[in-house]
């Protein structure tokens, strides 16, 4: 592989090096929301800052966890888990928005899931179709454990995963409607929780490269209680989801002090 970095030891894209990052590392999309994270982290600094991707290192619990930004998409989701994981980093937690799909989510409800809907083109250039997008299962144990313990509505279960954001909202514009509105009906008909971006690319990645992945979600909104004439709650602010990601990592800390596995 050509080394675009010509030795530099920092990585192309994210900008970090291995003595930049933690190995536990919270993945929101939103690079403005890197900051708001950092300060659930004891002494947490930039460390790094290139492209969509931005780096704070600070600690928890006495172990060293970073926050990057992966942007929007499977392409630079996949390249930040890459980067990170060639650094050292073993640990995922994916904290993004969501839109829900059934009836029953709510704005300001958690998603978090147990699998993604491979609706994208990234982690289709890593692994066959047939392939499932799963997270891994103590990253999602903790999740869980996490959320009940705050009290939160939480729901867990598949969401999609797609590439165009407005092909979600206004499929009926497409030149493609007919293939965007069908299948939207058969994710909604198998149980479908909600849509996102960059989930299925992130546990596909993270399967190939034999590291840990998880994810949770702020829901939004729900189009389809919209749709539906039902209420439909907005909500944009983001910090539970990431108070419950921060505790689970919190917990997955313990328990790999535990096994001896820091
Ligand atoms: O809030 P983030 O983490 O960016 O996640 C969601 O928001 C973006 C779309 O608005 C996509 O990245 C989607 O997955
Ligand atoms: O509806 C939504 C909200 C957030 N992110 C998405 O991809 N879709």
């Amino acid at each position: 592989m050509v080394d675009y970095t010509e030795g530099s030891g920092r990585q192309y894209h994210t900008g970090v090096g291995p003595q930049d990052i933690g190995k536990y590392v919270i993945l929101p999309g939103d690079p403005k929301r890197c900051a708001k994270i950092a300060e659930f982290l004891t002494d947490a600094k930039q460390v790094a800052d290139n492209r969509e991707f931005t780096t704070y290192t600070g600690t928890l619990d006495g172990v060293r966890v970073s926050v990057t930004s992966t942007g929007i998409g499977g392409p630079s989701a996949a390249i930040a888990i890459e980067e990170l994981s060639k650094c050292g980093a073993h640990t995922f937690l994916r904290v993004g928005t969501c839109g829900g799909m059934q009836e029953n989510i709510l704005g300001g409800d958690l998603v978090i899931a147990d699998g993604a809907i491979r609706m994208e083109g990234t982690s289709r250039e890593y692994a066959p179709v047939e392939y499932p997008a799963v997270p891994d299962f103590t990253v999602t144990t903790a999740l869980v454990q996490a959320a009940k313990k705050r009290g939160i509505r939480h729901h867990v279960g598949v969401v999609q995963s797609k590439d165009s954001f407005f092909g979600q909202h206004e499929p009926q514009i497409m030149p493609v409607s007919y293939e965007l509105t069908q299948k939207w009906q058969a994710w909604l008909r198998m149980g479908c929780l909600a849509s996102e971006m960059e989930s299925a690319a992130l546990f596909i990645a993270g399967s190939f490269l034999h590291v840990r992945v998880g994810a949770c979600f702020l829901v939004l909104a729900n189009q389809e209680r919209e749709k539906r004439g039902l209420p439909n709650v907005q909500v944009h602010d983001t910090t539970q989801a990431i108070a419950t990601t921060v505790d689970a990592i919190r917990l997955l800390i313990q328990e790999d002090k535990d096994a001896d596995r820091l």
